[in-house]
């Protein structure tokens, strides 16, 4: 009930068109009916042999009323042909208008709303903290936005007018049915619970199997994404034919679920046929009797029997109104989730806004676990240690030690559990999360870069920024050379995920990204695969120059890095075990000095003492 309320809460913007639509629909389910009454004239005057000036004159029921069309018409107009053909020609034009009218104008409310519902669900998904992207797969997160999002969207505009349209013609018919029939009409009564049960079983048999078949189409989805965007090493793999046996055990499974949803939607058509036939063959029987007895014309009784077929196909299309808005509320459970998912990292109500950095960021006796499907793994622990401005800490250590974790800490990608962060005395809790990230700057092992120009690839984040400035960050970052040589200069679209680009040149975009944004915060994550001998040290040239000035977090793979570092933390299980200047930690002779020598001499001992020799060589690659 909650999730309808919400939904309709959507259409409040359009109510305005909502209303005018509903009225103009009810026009048109009157015109319907109206229609409808026109046979019992066309038979009992128009063809009958005793020409009546009295045409249509149906008494209304406790009201002393007769409805009469001579009133209706003008006077000119009066005999029993020109009546009914007036009539005719005026209700269909009547209803034609409006139909066009109220459809456009529903379908404009539902769409309306339903492009509201995806702006907010997609500006609720891509403010989700980094947790949630790492619990939902990118193709269910799609699916969402689609699939979802086009169930709902089917069920609010091409359904709901023709839902409108029929609910009010059953509405006016079930009227004309009353009037017309009498005491006949009570036999239709008969089949009401039976019509409402049958349709309510389906209906909640239909949800459940729409959102099974909404999963599988998530897994698809999923597979999709992971194989398009991981082609290159489904093929250095060769994997191209364990992948498509995976897609197509997937599309199989997507493939029952349809079936099965289509096996508990299809019942309702021919059970609802089933349904009607017994109930007119009765009506005839019964009918047939009131002739006999002069209760009823013919004219009347064609009237009602052509009525209860007019309102047999509302009822009929019932049972797929309501699957249809089963099927809507199932994937709006889906929507609403995801809108509504507490995020693990949430901004205070009173956060206040950093205005810079100045003095020092301090970790004081952080601990921090990762939760997934109710397991803690506790990451890092007892992490002490000041930065102040301009200083360059570099973290090194075996693989899963900590360090993307910890560096993760400080732009709360994630937030600790315990102790806690200072930047400039602030607990980076009681700041807003968009003006601390606005003094971070980060470069990754993993270069993100858009289907956009060079130019926006550089200014990412700031549109309005002057070409002059986008130059000057490419010149620092030792791009500009190989940007000029692109057949469009900045101008060039560079392909998703730069495909078009080499791995160095790739890793420079983002370094003169980094430059660009100009924040006094600096966390970096050195790639870990080599890159040619010109190549590398053009990457590194750069990234000393982004370095410069800034306090750095650096996630260290090479030498030159842990020389040029201020200070150097080993991490070693979630915890700092050595931190010092490169020269003082070589004196110690502890883990720094073992991964260093390694390096050196070049030997594969095993210095981690749990297996880890070649992962720690691969963390300091580039030591020597
Ligand atoms: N989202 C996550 N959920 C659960 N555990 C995670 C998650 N991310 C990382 N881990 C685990 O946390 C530990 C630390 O990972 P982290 O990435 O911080 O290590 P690292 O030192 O940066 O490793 P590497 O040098 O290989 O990148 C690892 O054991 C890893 O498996």
């Amino acid at each position: 009930m909650r999730r309808i309320w919400r939904l309709l809460l959507y259409v409040r913007p359009y109510a305005l068109y909502s209303v005018v639509s509903v009225a103009l629909m009810a026009v048109v389910g009157a015109m319907t009916a109206f229609r409808l009454l026109l046979v019992k004239p066309i038979f009992d005057n128009v063809l009958s042999p005793q020409e009546s000036k009295r045409v249509l004159n149906f008494p209304v029921p406790h009201t002393g009323w007769t409805l009469d069309l001579n009133f209706l018409v003008p006077n000119h107009f009066h005999n029993s042909w020109t009546i009914v053909a007036y009539a005719l020609v005026v209700s269909a034009l009547l209803k034609s208008v409006c139909d066009y009218a109220g459809t456009y104008l529903v379908n404009y409310a539902g769409f309306g709303m339903i492009t509201d519902l995806r702006n907010d669900l997609y500006d609720a998904i891509l403010r989700r903290s980094v947790a949630f992207f790492q619990k939902h797969a990118t193709g269910t997160l799609l699916s969402t936005l689609i699939n979802d999002i086009e169930r709902v969207q089917y069920a609010m505009s091409t359904v709901l007018s023709d839902f409108l349209q029929q609910f009010f013609t059953l509405l006016f018919t079930i009227g004309v049915v009353i009037v017309v029939g009498g005491k006949l009409a009570w036999v239709l009564l008969l089949f009401v619970p039976i019509v409402i049960s049958s349709a309510r079983r389906i209906g909640r048999g239909v949800r459940h199997t729409t959102r099974k078949g909404q999963d599988k189409l998530a897994e698809i989805q999923n597979i999709l994404h992971e194989t398009i965007t991981g082609n290159r090493i489904v093929k250095a793999f060769g994997m191209e034919l364990w992948e498509t046996d995976r897609f197509r055990r997937a599309a199989k499974r997507l493939f029952q679920a349809n079936l099965k949803s289509v096996s508990v939607q299809a019942i309702s058509s021919p059970l609802m046929d089933a349904l009607g036939s017994v109930g007119i063959a009765l009506l005839l029987l019964f009918g047939r009797d009131r002739i006999l007895h002069r209760e009823m014309t013919a004219g009347s009784f064609v009237t009602f029997l052509i009525a209860v077929f007019t309102l047999y196909d509302p009822v009929r299309k019932f049972a797929l109104f309501y699957n249809s808005f089963q099927q809507a509320l199932g994937a709006s459970e889906d929507i609403f989730k995801f809108m509504d998912a507490q995020d693990d990292v949430q901004e205070k109500k009173h956060a206040h806004v950093l205005k810079g950095f100045n003095k020092e960021i301090q970790f004081e006796d952080v601990g921090f676990a990762y939760e997934s499907e109710g397991e803690t793994k506790q990451v890092l622990q007892n992490i002490n240690f000041t930065v102040r401005p301009g200083e360059v800490l570099a973290f090194v250590g075996p693989s899963g030690a900590g360090k993307s974790s910890l560096v993760n800490l400080i732009p709360r990608f994630f937030d600790v559990n315990e102790g806690r962060i200072l930047l400039d005395g602030h607990d980076l809790r009681d700041v807003t999360i968009v003006s601390l990230r606005k003094q971070i700057g980060k470069v990754t092992q993993e270069t993100v870069l858009f289907n956009d120009t060079v130019r926006n690839n550089i200014a990412y984040g700031q549109p309005d920024v002057p070409m002059s400035k986008v130059e000057e960050a490419a010149r620092m970052a030792l791009a500009h050379e190989f940007i000029m040589k692109m057949p469009e200069g900045y101008n060039t679209m560079i392909g998703e995920k730069g495909v078009r680009l080499s791995g160095g040149e790739r890793q420079r975009l983002a370094i003169a990204r980094a430059i660009l944004k100009n924040a006094p915060i600096l966390i970096l994550d050195e790639a870990t695969s080599a890159l040619d001998m010109e190549s590398e040290h053009l990457v590194q040239a750069a990234l000393a120059n982004l370095m410069q000035g800034r306090t750095v977090f650096v996630i260290a793979h090479r030498l030159s890095t842990v020389r040029r570092a201020t200070r150097i933390a080993v991490i070693e299980n979630g915890r700092i075990t050595e931190m010092g200047t490169h020269d003082e930690l070589l004196l110690q002779s502890g883990t720094y000095r073992r991964l260093y020598d390694l390096q050196f001499s070049g030997h594969e001992g095993n210095v981690a003492g749990n297996g880890e020799a070649a992962r720690v060589q691969t963390d300091l690659e580039g030591i020597a």
